[in-house]
């Protein structure tokens, strides 16, 4: 983003603070507006976005802890996490400044400032905030996100926001743990359907039975267990978006069921005569590949058809260059905070044997390993020695995953796994970076 592009906002108590910062910055700016009240904070930003604020860190002069430049800081990161604040202070307190970085503040100005450093630090950090914007994609109001830069990814970043506004039912395909879950929300974050509910289901987890009673629910006395109504996850997702994970796994049956609900857009619950009209945006995803789906033995094509208006493939891991790396620090950051750790520096033993492993659990693998590594990590410089790839990574060598027979490698893993971990799926589902209900389909399909 450009300085003339930017929308500024200056809070502080002391006019001629706020004179002296409208002179300097409006002939630059797109717009800049000042405020000596901050507790009219909270509505201003509720109503408009800014990309910077400039935000007085003692207001009434009296303390000057900085405790309420520190307040007014955490108000807007929560409303807006997105706008960069730069704090003011008169006492050029490094303690203080190193606090209000720590709490998310972007830079910090001590009074008097030089002009030509304030427009300076602004117009960097403008310059960053696109850098930045540009390595990940918002999934959902909690705030999970897509992190990426490869080209691969920035596609299918660019993809969602073009699908997303449309209605369209969307097919998202990819090995699994390369990110279907967050695309799906993120579909629907950046959709209309948005504060609507996002309802997920792992259809090819279901039982046939389950299936018709999860999906469009049942009446009382239906069956035996049935002891009161239940609405189905449609009917749950009423106004939002069904998310529909593992559909490449669901019987012939189960696909016929659900292309008759998809075609009349209502359901009619188990045991009711009641016709219940049901408005859905349709999310489905598979680990499978579309040449797998499109085996009319396994998969019925009208519903192909019908889920498919738009594919969205995402790639493997190992074919994103370097996301690999920008993802390990991003999981580094979360895993420090979390397991209250690091800051931690990698050392080039470590990033080589990151860069050169195939991660076929892809980004789920990555996140176990570095999980790992933060909680095994002696000191805060990690080494070669602190990346294990346990079993996988044995198995998986890198230049030769090309000349094997994909299926062998991955049910002797599976087995190796299983038994390294005597038998206990939940363990060996973590292992190899996959959710159990995958493990399980796997040990299905391999007759294991
Ligand atoms: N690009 C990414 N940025 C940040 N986190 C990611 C990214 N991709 C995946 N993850 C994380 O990796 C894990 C697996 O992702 P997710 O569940 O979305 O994958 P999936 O493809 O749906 O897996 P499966 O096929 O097993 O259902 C999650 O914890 C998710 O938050």
């Amino acid at each position: 983003m450009q300085l003339k592009d930017a929308k500024i906002l200056v809070i502080d108590d002391d006019a001629d603070v706020l004179t002296a910062i409208r002179l300097l910055l409006k002939p630059f700016v797109a717009e800049i507006l000042t405020e000596k009240n901050p507790g009219n904070l909270v509505s201003i930003i509720s109503d408009r976005k800014f990309d910077i604020i400039i935000l007085d860190m003692n207001f009434n002069g009296l303390v000057n802890t900085g405790n309420e430049g520190i307040f007014w800081l955490n108000k807007i990161k929560e409303i807006s996490p997105d706008t960069d604040v730069i704090l003011i202070t008169a006492y050029g307190d490094i303690d203080l400044a190193i606090r209000s970085l720590k709490e998310g503040a972007s830079d910090f100005i001590v009074k008097p400032w030089q002009n030509q450093k304030v427009i300076e630090s602004i117009r960097e950090m403008l310059q960053n905030k696109k850098k930045a914007g540009s390595k990940s994609l918002k999934s959902n109001s909690k705030g999970e996100k897509i992190v990426g830069e490869s080209e691969e990814i920035l596609e299918v970043f660019s993809k969602i926001k073009k699908v997303a506004p449309t209605d369209a039912n969307i097919l998202v395909l990819g090995e699994n743990g390369t990110g279907k879950d967050l695309v799906a929300k993120a579909i629907h974050e950046n959709s209309n359907r948005k504060g609507k509910p996002f309802v997920k289901v792992d259809v090819g987890a279901l039982t046939s039975t389950l299936f018709e009673s999860e999906l469009f629910g049942y009446k009382k006395g239906a069956f035996t267990d049935a002891r009161e109504d239940r609405k189905g996850r449609f009917e749950a997702a009423n106004g939002g978006t069904l998310f529909l994970d593992e559909i490449g796994n669901i019987s012939l049956r189960q696909q016929a069921r659900l292309l008759t609900v998809l075609q009349n857009r209502h359901i009619t619950p188990l045991g009711s005569n009641e016709v219940i009209p049901v408005d859905i945006r349709l999310i489905c995803a598979t680990n499978l590949d579309i040449s797998e789906l499109s085996d009319e033995n396994k998969f019925r094509k009208d519903l192909i058809y019908r889920i498919n208006t738009v594919d969205l493939i995402i790639p493997p891991l190992r074919n994103r260059g370097t996301d690999i790396t920008l993802l390990c620090r991003y999981f580094l950051e979360q895993y420090s905070e979390k397991y209250t750790k690091g800051p931690f520096k990698l050392d080039q033993g470590f990033l080589k044997k990151l860069k050169n492993h195939s991660f076929p659990g892809n980004v789920r693998e990555l996140q176990f390993v570095i999980e790992r590594a933060v909680i095994m990590a002696d000191s805060n410089l990690l080494k070669e020695s602190d990346l294990s790839f346990s079993v996988i990574e044995s198995t998986f060598p890198h230049e030769e995953i090309q000349d094997m027979r994909l299926d062998t490698v991955e049910k002797n893993t599976i087995l190796k796994v299983i038994d390294k971990n005597k038998g206990n799926i939940s363990k060996s589902a973590k292992e190899l970076g996959i959710t159990r209900a995958a493990l399980y389909r796997r040990l299905d399909k391999y007759d294991l």
